[in-house]
């Protein structure tokens, strides 16, 4: 298993969930964060308006997958949060040791 955590635009949010959606993933854990990438110095458009960067809100999404959908749950965020300007986010993957349905006590893959 593994966890996707992606740091997205929030305007983006809808589209990302919708193609989470349409491959498979079941659940999602969503946090207003705010940060900054590499284009410090750089102006980044954000509700129309223009700011220099510093500590923009963001998404951060995290989804518990399978190793089997990890190929296509990056892609699809890819798709679906790219708008072609700085600041459209990035994507980290992490090993999963276990999971577990608290209701039932499903454990690995059957518990996400
Ligand atoms: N190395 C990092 N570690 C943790 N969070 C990061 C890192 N890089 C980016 N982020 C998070 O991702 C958000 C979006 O990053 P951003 O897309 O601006 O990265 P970038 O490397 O500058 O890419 P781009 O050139 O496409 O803008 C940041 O606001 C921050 O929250």
């Amino acid at each position: 298993m593994k966890l996707v955590t992606a740091i997205i635009k929030p305007f983006k949010l809808d589209d990302v969930r919708e193609a989470l959606s349409a491959i498979g993933v079941q659940g999602i854990t969503v946090t207003e964060v705010k940060g900054f990438g590499r284009q410090k110095g750089h102006t980044e458009l954000y509700r129309g308006a223009e700011y220099v960067v510093d500590f923009l809100p963001k998404m951060k999404l995290e989804v518990a997958i399978d190793d089997s959908l990890v190929d296509r749950a990056c892609d699809a965020i890819r798709q679906a949060a790219n708008s072609g300007k700085i600041g459209d986010g990035k994507i980290f993957v992490f090993d999963v040791e276990q999971a577990i349905r608290i209701r039932t006590g499903d454990t690995g893959s059957d518990a996400l």
